[in-house]
């Protein structure tokens, strides 16, 4: 409730795990809902996400504080410990989403979050703000050959006793399986030994509670528990207390239940220098992607919001005050307005699972370049009787200034215009400054050798790019290899000193289509948004959040015209 925009790292990790996608639509959600099965494979990329996850935490030192969840496994996958397929399947499925409010480890842990909750387990409380190591960190993975003592004392170095030992393995080994090509001395290989044979821990891909049941029923089939007795790891730690550890994990409840413990238990092993975030909640009204900029003639702000629908006849409509001239801030109660050009169905297998249906609506609106825009908000009829005020808990959504502006449609990849890495950019700047320096600071995580780069360029004055809405257009590239998730603060410096930023602007929205603009009205009536000084009505209370779930499949990117007004 007292979450207000803009916070970073919380407005992206919050985007990321409820729509499950990047700012451009591409979706990590959807490579592994709805319990998808690998390609070629019997096992689920579910299965394959969650090992990896254990297999970075694995390294985690309690005495001294180092290795846990902090994406070194990206730097590991040679070692023996991490032989499989399924860890650089997941390396490859993964790495085009870290960005620089979210680590490549935070990237991790929203992979174990989805992958549970896709098929059919419980939702994990989920924290950010995990730290990336650049390098590979120490040995330490157990090995199914391990005898139950250095299992155990593994285990215990992790951070994890007798119980939770047990309950991790079990929890992990509800899903996926052994396969030959990986483990031969587990499951023997077929005649064409090229050819993986895959012998699930139980006969379900879903996290559920038959991989306790079956053990406690001597029915397992899990392979180590029944093949190889060398090889019998699960076997030995099921066991070690005797079985009451997994008789109390029995039931479909209990056994969801010790799983979020343990599972949340295990995404917050990290490093001790690292503080993680609070739990990242879904909000019911989340806006993102706003941008002023310069289209045509004009300026033209966009904005997205995302609500819970209640129901579908939810109205949604953006309102704002002008910047300068007689209506400045909403003088005299001057508001303009305008219905979303487009909107989206929104989900992550996160979301999903909750049953929440989620919606993004799209705003591209037209300002006359002398009024400007100095703060906007949202009016939203929910349809069911509930009509409130989205006014960022009355500090209004601030659009902080109008001096230097991103201009995502001339600003390109440098891969379309020269063939080169990098992105070459363009930045508005208002003629009437004069300023001493224009440049970006930018950051990327994507990268091809996995580790961030973090670098300035200057923009310079474009002559070629003629003056338009009272701008001048500044250019240059960011030559550097950011990935496809580079983000960059633009600045403008006077010369005395002043900066003004366009801050955490997204190259992954170069090329991204855009709703339609939408037509401009503007009123006097009405007392509701703070800023036209009242006092905002705010009842965003749970009554929205119980529609049901609703085909919450849809892919963001695809602007669906919306239907009223
Ligand atoms: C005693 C400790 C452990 C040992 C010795 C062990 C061993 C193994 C082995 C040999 C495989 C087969 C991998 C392959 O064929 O590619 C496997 C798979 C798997 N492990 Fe573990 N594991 C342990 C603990 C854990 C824990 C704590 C988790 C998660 C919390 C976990 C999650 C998984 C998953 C999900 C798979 C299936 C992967 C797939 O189907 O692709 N394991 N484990």
């Amino acid at each position: 409730a007292d979450y207000q925009w803009p916070l970073q790292p919380y407005d992206a990790l919050e985007d990321f795990i409820y729509e499950g996608a990047r700012p451009d639509g591409s979706s990590m959600g959807n490579l592994v809902r709805p319990c998808k099965l690998r390609s070629g494979t019997n096992t689920t990329v579910a299965a394959e996400w969650v090992r990896l996850v254990y297999h970075d935490t694995a390294t985690h030192n309690v005495s001294d504080g180092t290795g846990g969840l902090d994406g070194s496994i990206f730097f590991e996958t040679n070692r023996d410990e991490n032989s499989g397929m399924g860890m650089n399947n997941t390396l490859s499925d993964l790495s085009a989403f870290p960005s620089k409010h979210i680590s490549r480890a935070d990237v991790i842990a929203i992979a174990a979050v989805w992958s549970v909750a896709t098929c059919g387990g419980p939702i994990i409380p989920l924290r950010g703000g995990r730290i990336d190591a650049n390098v590979a960190g120490p040995y330490g993975v157990p090995n199914a050959s391990d005898p139950i003592e250095s299992l155990t004392s593994n285990f215990a170095k992790q951070g994890f006793n007798v119980s939770e030992m047990i309950q991790l393995v079990a929890c992990g080994h509800t899903l996926g399986g052994v396969r030959s090509t990986d483990f031969p001395t587990v499951v023997p290989p077929a005649a064409d030994p090229t050819k993986a044979v895959f012998d699930l821990f139980d006969n379900t891909q879903q996290f559920d509670n038959v991989i306790v049941t079956q053990y406690l029923q001597s029915t397992t089939l899990d392979p180590l528990v029944v093949m190889n007795q060398s090889m019998a790891s699960d076997l030995r730690v099921f066991g070690s207390d005797g079985n009451v550890t997994m008789r109390s994990m029995s039931t479909a409840e209990s056994f969801a239940q010790t799983c979020t413990t343990i599972f949340d238990k295990m995404l917050n092993t990290v490093p001790s220098t690292v503080t993680l975030t609070d739990e990242i909640n879904l909000q019911s009204v989340k806006v993102s992607n706003v941008q002023l900029t310069v289209a045509d003639t004009e300026l033209q702000f966009q904005a997205s919001v995302r609500l819970q629908l209640s129901s579908n006849t939810t109205n949604v409509k953006m309102y704002w005050c002008d910047r300068y001239g007689p209506a400045a801030d909403c003088n005299g109660g001057l508001k303009r307005f305008a219905a979303p050009g487009g909107s989206a169905t929104v989900s992550s297998p996160t979301s999903e699972a909750m049953g929440v249906s989620l919606k993004k609506y799209q705003f591209v609106v037209p300002i006359n370049a002398t009024q400007s825009i100095s703060k906007f908000w949202f009016m939203i009829d929910y349809g069911n009787g509930t009509i409130i005020t989205a006014d960022n808990n009355g500090a209004n959504y601030v659009v902080s200034q109008d001096d230097v502006l991103w201009v995502p449609t001339m600003s390109k990849a440098q891969s379309v215009l020269t063939g080169q890495i990098g992105w070459y950019i363009v930045a508005a700047v208002k003629s009437t400054n004069t300023p001493e320096r224009v440049y970006i600071d930018c950051f990327g995580r994507a990268t091809s050798n996995y580790i961030a780069v973090n670098a300035t360029y200057n923009l310079a004055l474009n002559n070629s790019l003629p003056a338009r809405a009272g701008y001048n257009f500044y250019s240059g590239t960011a030559t550097d290899e950011f990935g496809v998730t580079m983000q960059f603060d633009l600045y403008s410096v006077a010369a005395n000193g002043t900066a003004q930023v366009d801050a955490d602007r997204q190259a992954t929205l170069i090329g991204v289509a855009l709703a339609d603009e939408s037509t401009v009205n503007s009123t006097t009536s009405g007392t509701l948004g703070g800023a036209a000084g009242a006092s905002s009505t705010r009842r965003l209370g749970r009554a929205e959040a119980r529609w049901g779930v609703g085909a919450a499949l849809g892919v963001a990117g695809v602007w669906t015209l919306s239907r009223f007004i």
